[in-house]
């Protein structure tokens, strides 16, 4: 387990599209600053990457629908996802559980890092405050779970310690996922099922190292 040598779980919760609503602010953001300009609809976003499907309509949209999510006061402004709020305050008084928000900042940080805190600190508190984590490699972040709805995570580390749970986004619901990975389909689905089968997984696994380090791990010898 990622989480300690005894059973601590512990979980990452990514921020855009999961905590925030990154996606409904960047479209009422560009409605009311571009107005006439087309647009893509909620229902219509495909792919994790908002300014490449602008750019697919038409290629200035790209420029446009950045100079939204650039400018200050967005990342602050961001609603949150329903049901995050109160699932995170439940998640962080889990028995043997530690939670945190692992967001990646934009490459045009000016605006969004400070912002992040800023959202973090008046929609969850100071307690989550301590628990933020800004990088552009959550490979590198050792965990037991990532609840995160960017589809395909990469980076340095090409075998994570974390397990991705792909939370459901308007720009992922129609991916079909290859067995074993699992979905978190909103707040309101059983994202604690999730985290207690991680919790009896690593157990189980912990279990079973152990029998091997003492000699102990041969079929039929499980007591
Ligand atoms: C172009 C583009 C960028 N983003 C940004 C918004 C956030 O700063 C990060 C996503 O962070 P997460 O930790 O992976 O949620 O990337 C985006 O979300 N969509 C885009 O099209
Ligand atoms: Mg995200």
């Amino acid at each position: 387990m990622a989480g300690s040598a005894a059973s601590r779980l512990r979980v990452l919760v990514d921020m855009d599209g999961v905590l925030a609503d990154f996606e409904g602010g960047v479209l009422r953001a560009f409605l009311a600053r571009y107005p006439g300009e087309p647009h893509v609809e909620l229902a219509e976003r495909r792919g994790f990457s908002v300014r490449e499907q602008y750019r697919r309509l038409r290629e200035d949209l790209g420029a446009k629908v950045a100079s939204v999510y650039e400018s200050p006061g967005f990342f602050l402004g961001l609603e949150p996802i329903p049901g995050a709020i109160e699932a995170m305050q439940e998640m962080i008084h889990m028995q043997d559980t530690e939670v945190f928000i692992c967001t990646s900042p934009l490459l045009k940080y000016e605006h969004c890092i400070l912002e992040k805190y800023s959202w973090v600190e008046k929609h969850l508190g100071p307690e989550f405050v301590e628990r933020l984590i800004l990088t552009r490699d959550k490979t590198i972040v050792s965990a037991d779970l990532l609840f995160d709805d960017k589809d395909t995570i990469k980076g340095a580390e090409p075998k994570p310690s974390w397990e991705h749970i792909l939370f459901t986004c308007c720009h992922n619901k129609h991916l079909e996922l290859q067995t074993p990975r699992r979905r978190l389909q909103s707040w309101a689905d059983d994202w604690r099922g999730i985290v207690e089968s991680k919790r009896r997984s690593d157990a189980e696994k912990e279990c079973y190292a152990s029998l091997i380090a003492n000699g102990n791990g041969q079929v039929g010898n499980w007591q």
